[in-house]
């Protein structure tokens, strides 16, 4: 029997995708909308208190096309506390003016391809725990799809050797590591969480390395025999102090 590969679990993650309502936006009176930014900002302070105690992380950005308009990453220790945050977001006042574009549940994960070094167990290592707790980059670009691993005739990866499995990924890896300065990657899980088996969320200051790495990693073997992939949303930052004038109509 293939053997599973044991995966090293951290935060849980929730991408939530809104569209924003502009006529009703509109018709409300101005005293309606600035309460409701408001509001938001007293939200924005409660999250970032959090992510200043290192206690979960968050990231606003402003989604290019159509698939939605605003869209939030959001990490917390449990999936309790992501749905309060949740809940309390949707009882806000800015709330009632966006409707539901997609969400996304997951939670930060690593695996445990590569052998121990010196027989220590790299989820005790406080680097693994700095990646399975990340405070996500505040960069210009994000861009989130999720991807499922091919299970189709010959291109099966759960029936090939963990140590294959291995290999590909490190060969993966190999790839991602000439992007390091110019994409910050984070990979969530989501086998039986969410529909797909990953989420792939990319932050970059200069968008077109977004194209590049995707484009460079479609030609790596783990990608080209046994990626399989989702709808993709692509953002811009939105800083919290462009918040307002972003909304203003
Ligand atoms: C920014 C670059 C970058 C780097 C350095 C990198 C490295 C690594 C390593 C070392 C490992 C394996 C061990 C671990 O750490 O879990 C992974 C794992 C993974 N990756 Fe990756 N990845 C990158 C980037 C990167 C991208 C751009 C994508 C999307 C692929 C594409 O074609 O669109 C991706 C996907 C994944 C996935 C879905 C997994 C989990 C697969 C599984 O089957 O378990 N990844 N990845």
């Amino acid at each position: 029997m293939v053997e599973a590969v044991e995966t090293m679990d951290g935060w849980y993650c929730l991408h939530d995708m809104r569209t924003i309502d502009w006529t009703s936006w509109k018709l409300a009176t101005s005293e309606e909308r600035q309460a409701a930014i408001d509001e938001f900002n007293n939200l924005l302070t409660k999250w970032e208190a959090v992510e200043e105690a290192e206690n979960g992380s968050h990231v606003m950005y402003k989604v290019i096309g159509q698939k939605a308009d605003l869209m939030f990453m959001f990490l917390r220790p449990t999936m309790d506390e992501l749905v309060d945050l949740e809940t309390t977001f949707n009882k806000s006042a800015f709330a009632d003016f966006l409707l539901p574009a997609h969400s996304y549940v997951s939670v930060v994960e690593l695996s445990k391809y590569q052998p121990q070094k010196d027989g220590v167990d790299p989820e005790t290592l406080p680097e693994t725990q700095a990646r399975l707790k990340p405070i996500l980059p505040k960069y210009d670009y994000i861009s989130f799809y999720p991807m499922d691993r091919r299970r189709m005739g010959n291109e099966n990866w759960y029936t090939l050797e963990k140590n294959e499995r291995g290999k590909l990924l490190y060969e993966h890896s190999k790839t991602g590591r000439k992007y390091a300065g110019k994409i910050k990657q984070i990979i969530t899980g989501s086998i039986g969480l969410d529909n797909w088996e990953w989420g792939v969320t990319l932050f970059a200051h200069d968008v077109l390395q977004l194209k590049k790495i995707v484009y460079e990693m479609r030609f790596d073997e783990v990608s080209s025999r046994y990626g399989e992939f989702g709808e993709f949303f692509i953002g811009n930052h939105l800083k919290r102090e462009d918040f307002a004038a972003y909304l203003h109509v």
